[in-house]
């Protein structure tokens, strides 16, 4: 199957239609372009007449066939881009290329291009999944002969030729989402957006999705941009980007993004955890920080082992019991509560903690 068939027309506006490879894997010094955005800004005006800037300023270039990763706390400004790049909001100044297509001057063109796989349901549950992808693929305008073909294809990508004709309520979630996925497909979108594909499924949903998604990457090359309030799926894709009160704060391969933190995260358990706190922040670099939460007490230095023994000679003097000790690479929440000062769990309003 082809995914990009109407995805190679060169882009004619100010926005460059490919991009430098900084994780320098491409062959050519540039790959082609599938997202490429300059100084978007998105503002909306409250009540009181005092603006909110939703998305301030974004440079952002995704490659074709890359799977990439848009994190954010929420109200950082992920819906309100998607929307800009679906051309389904105006941007109040910037440029944004997507699928070949200018968000500005041709927005049908972009709508046309690409996919958009909403948080939320928009299935019939009454219809069957084939009957379900028949009335997308008409809305769509797919020319009769091709519904058919299609629908198969889609499908069997999503591996549910079996439960063609099982009404929608009768799948569970993660088919219905795959469904969605597949619906999304049928008429073979440049550039397929997914909010939050996975939010609400179980662990075995969620790797089926995934499964499926990767599939499409590998198998057809497909470029994927998925929010996710889950870090682990991040980890697994190609590139990511964080946003924070509508700026980039941090970009590239997940390895990328967690080199750039540099320092290792040092926890302990002790018997009085403020009290090793005060006595930790006698000894580290005065640029440093130590926090204390439901982990412990914890902050982040280069050559974290090294740290351990040293923290622990100095707590034992003055009285204080450490229970467990671990030193560990940057995680990406880690690079999240860098950039963000908040942790992806407490963030998402999951409630966890670090
Ligand atoms: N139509 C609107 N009118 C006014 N303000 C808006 C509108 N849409 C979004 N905003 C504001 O813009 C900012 C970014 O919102 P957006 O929905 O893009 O964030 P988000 O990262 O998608 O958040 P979430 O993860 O909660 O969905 C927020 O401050 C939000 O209140």
């Amino acid at each position: 199957m082809q995914l990009h068939a109407r995805d190679h027309e060169p882009a004619r506006t100010g926005v460059p239609d490919t991009v430098a490879d900084p994780a320098g894997t491409a062959p050519a010094e540039t790959v082609p372009a599938a997202i490429s955005t300059r100084g978007l800004v998105k503002s909306y005006r409250g009540p009181d007449g005092s603006p909110t800037h939703a998305v301030c300023g974004l440079d952002l270039d995704v490659r074709r066939g890359e799977t990439f990763a848009f994190l954010g706390p929420n109200g950082a400004g992920k819906s309100t881009t998607i929307a800009l790049l679906c051309a389904l909001a105006r941007p109040t100044s910037g440029r944004a290329v997507v699928a070949g297509a200018d968000v500005l001057t041709e927005p049908e063109r972009v709508r046309r291009r690409v996919g958009l796989l909403f948080q939320h349901s928009a299935l019939d549950p009454d219809l069957t999944a084939e009957q379900n992808l028949r009335v997308h693929a008409r809305l769509y305008g797919l020319r009769r002969a091709d519904v058919r073909r299609r629908t198969a294809e889609v499908l069997e990508l999503a591996g549910l030729t079996d439960r063609r004709r099982s009404p929608v309520r009768t799948l569970s979630g993660g088919m219905r989402r795959r469904l969605e996925i597949a619906r999304q497909l049928l008429h073979e979108p440049g550039v397929l957006f997914l909010d939050e594909p996975t939010t609400g499924l179980d662990p075995h949903a969620r790797a089926l999705v995934w499964e499926h998604l990767r599939a499409l990457r590998d198998r057809h090359g497909s470029t994927l941009f998925v929010t996710t309030h889950y870090l682990d799926e991040a980890e697994h894709c190609d590139r990511l980007a964080i946003i924070d009160g509508g700026r980039l704060v941090a970009r590239g391969t997940p390895s990328e993004v967690k080199a750039a933190i540099g320092d290792d995260r040092v926890v302990l358990r002790t018997s009085d955890d403020a009290a090793a706190r005060r006595v930790a922040l006698l000894l580290v670099p005065p640029d440093r920080t130590v926090h204390v939460d439901a982990d412990g007490v914890w902050l982040r230095v280069p050559d974290g082992s090294a740290w351990i023994p040293r923290l622990c000679a100095a707590l034992e003097v003055h009285g204080i019991a450490v229970h467990a000790a671990s030193a560990t690479p940057p995680t990406l929440d880690d690079v999240f509560f860098h950039h963000t000062g908040r942790s992806m769990a407490v963030a998402d309003g999951a409630g966890g903690t670090r």
